[in-house]
């Protein structure tokens, strides 16, 4: 592979698929991405097109813009080039920063205030903009006297919000010390939300700081015209620069390595209710130039908090990274576990799993596309590699491993002494347990009895690390206190009460490793494995020895069977078995409720009940494992 680095952008004389005809249809395909940046938006795909190859190949050596790079701060601060470019195809050397994983334009938009087509900087004449600016609040409480602790340095990188220097303590007890200082200038914080941004970025540092894989906050400081925030320095550059400087791909074991840092400290921030939001590999820096040198999460510009049952709904991160639930405008932590599927992905093949030319060409292609596994090196790679990535990178956050469970999986977790973190995911499990009928909790006590060791592998780590008594069993004292262990003090404020009242029922009963399985395991991520028929098969089969009975009028109007629960209040139901002559008094007091007669009632009711019996039918079994969402719940009442 040849070298590209230094030159303009000339990407066809190093492209190797640069062929002729490869270029007209690369040509071809741009001329269509442009048309469709021109009108379409995100959701309006048409027909799928065929994709560009996505195979985005990595140069090397890469002349690594040193993190020692002379550049002074002060053109430091006349901003990015790359924000002015747009995403090219092939990697080039060295990139003019900021970096090449671009933020969503509308992202920059709603925090930088407008933004021009490709291009992130302010404008400098907007004068609306400026008195808008002015009225914005740019106090943020903290220390003053940045100059006078410290002295500043050479600039080792920038992005859209700021750039970062070296700097020396300069007096007090550590004193001599570099430190690292991301300057965040007040100038271009010209919305409320960019002031906000700053202001969360120093909070989020402050409450999750400690991690072994999260940079070292240390302060933050202001004066009038910049925010200062102070960290270690991690002088090992970003995990971008080590990817390209290895050419593109590591192997399965290096790459398992740098994986571990990830994900935990990933699941470190989801357990205290913080969703990152930016993960991309100009986000994690090593802190020194050591080949095992440890990996450090950087940039939590973009991050916030959010509540286990909460759903963000605001664009936010870097277009190769960003998840499809995120462009959907729904989404919690599992978007950065999307995100780490993607760094997954390069660091294993040196490509893009979704590659476009512009910003909505890679946008449709996350949302529809399939990353491909079928071109070198993939062929040649473990089964249980393939696995991981394609299970990281599942469309249905549902079906997604979450951080803590990708640690479990078979890929990496022999991989070193693992210590499998808390998973937030569990007690999300364990609530809508609790809430269940007795007949659901048999149908996953029987579909917990088909779990293979694979998966009883994290259930296992989960349950210890909630420390059950000698008898094996845990109670609300159990979780509490795992979660103050484990938990933040910021988290303790913020969401142990919720997630305590939320599980109120394990107050007065225990429950067993049995029973914690059925309560903790997910049905949509069974769903989503090949072997789920089988799973599902053979706990039907189990359930009817042992579970199955006749159904109580009042299961079928609850939420669990039909979705009904909100416009079938099941106190207006008296009859206790369902028999076949019941179905017309069942289905009278349907439209007695105003839905629609031409709903199929009794197709639901012939599916999903055995009529010699009145026992649940195989997918009526699989149905009331689901469960049914309030979303999926409102969706049936407003169809009916
Ligand atoms: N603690 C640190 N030690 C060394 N270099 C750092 C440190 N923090 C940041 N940097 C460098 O500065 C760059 C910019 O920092 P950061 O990503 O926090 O800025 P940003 O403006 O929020 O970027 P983005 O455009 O990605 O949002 C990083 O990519 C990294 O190269
Ligand atoms: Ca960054
Ligand atoms: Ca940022």
């Amino acid at each position: 592979m040849g070298l590209c680095h230094g030159k303009p952008a000339s990407a066809e004389s190093c492209d190797p698929f640069s062929s002729p005809s490869h270029k007209k249809k690369e040509e071809e395909a741009t001329k269509k991405e442009t048309e469709a940046e021109a009108g379409a938006t995100v959701t309006e795909e048409k027909a799928p097109r065929p994709w560009a190859s996505p195979f985005f190949p990595f140069y090397s050596p890469s002349p690594a813009h040193s993190l020692f790079a002379k550049r002074s701060p002060s053109a430091a601060s006349q901003g990015g080039g790359s924000a002015t470019s747009t995403p090219g195809r092939f990697f080039k050397r060295p990139f003019p920063p900021p970096s090449p994983a671009k933020h969503i334009r509308a992202v920059l938009a709603r925090r930088l205030g407008s933004v021009k087509p490709n291009e992130a900087a302010i404008p400098a004449d907007d004068r609306e903009e400026r008195r808008a600016a002015a009225g914005l609040d740019k106090n943020f409480g903290f220390s003053k006297g940045f100059a006078s602790k410290y002295e500043i340095g050479e600039e080792v990188g920038r992005g859209h919000f700021g750039y970062t220097c070296t700097a020396k303590v300069k007096k007090g007890e550590s004193k001599g010390q570099q430190v690292a200082v991301k300057v965040i200038p007040k100038a271009k914080m010209t919305t409320a939300i960019a002031t906000e941004d700053a202001r969360r970025e120093v909070k989020i540092l402050r409450a999750l700081t400690g991690h072994n894989n999260l940079v070292h906050f240390y302060d933050a400081y202001e004066d009038n015209d910049n925010v200062y925030i102070i960290m270690e320095l991690c002088e090992g550059g970003e995990l971008l620069d080590r990817i390209l400087s290895r050419g593109g791909t590591y192997s399965e074991n290096d790459a398992k390595a740098v994986m571990l840092q990830i994900l935990n400290v990933v699941a470190f921030c989801h357990l205290q209710g913080v969703v990152h939001r930016d993960l991309k590999p100009e986000n994690f820096l090593f802190t020194s130039k050591d080949e095992n040198s440890q990996l450090k999460a950087i940039d939590f510009g973009l991050s916030d908090f959010v509540k286990p049952d909460e759903r963000l709904n605001d664009i936010v991160g870097s277009a190769y990274y960003v998840a499809p639930e995120v462009l959907h405008r729904s989404y919690s932590t599992e978007a950065d576990v999307w995100s780490i599927g993607v760094i997954a992905y390069i660091l294993l093949c040196g490509s893009r799993p979704f590659w476009a030319r512009t910003e909505s060409g890679i946008f449709r292609a996350v949302l529809k596309a399939d990353p491909s596994f079928a071109e070198p090196p993939w062929p040649s790679m473990s089964p249980e590699a393939k696995d991981f990535v394609k299970r990281l990178l599942s469309k249905d956050p549902r079906r997604r491993m979450t951080a803590a469970q990708a640690l479990c999986h078979p890929w990496i977790r022999n991989y070193k002494d693992i210590k499998v973190p808390l998973d937030i995911l569990v007690f999300r499990l364990i609530k809508s347990y609790l809430r269940s009928s007795s007949l659901r909790k048999a149908a996953l006590r029987a579909l917990s009895k088909t779990l293979t060791v694979d998966e009883l592998f994290y259930l296992k780590r989960q349950f210890a690390l909630l420390e059950p008594t000698k008898h094996g069993c845990i109670n609300l004292e159990n979780i509490k206190m795992a979660l103050m262990k484990n938990v933040t003090d910021q988290m303790k404020e913020l969401h142990v009460q919720d997630i305590l009242v939320s599980l109120g029922a394990l107050q007065y009963r225990r429950m067993d490793f049995d029973e914690f399985c059925a309560a903790s395991l997910s049905v949509h991520q069974l769903e989503g494995l090949d072997r789920w028929e089988q799973h599902a098969r053979c706990a039907y089969e189990l359930f009817e020895k042992d579970g199955n009975r006749a159904i109580v009028i009042e299961e079928l109007a609850s939420l669990e069977v039909l979705g009904l629960q909100n416009c079938f209040p099941s106190s207006a139901i008296s009859l206790p078995i369902l028999a076949q002559d019941q179905h017309g008094i069942l289905l009278t007091r349907i439209r007695e409720l105003g839905l629609s007669p031409s709903v199929p009632v009794h197709v639901v009711l012939r599916d999903w009940i055995r009529h010699t019996d009145g026992k649940l039918s195989f997918l009526g079994f699989v149905k009331l494992l689901h469960g049914v969402s309030s979303r999926s719940a409102q969706s049936l009442a407003k169809a009916r």
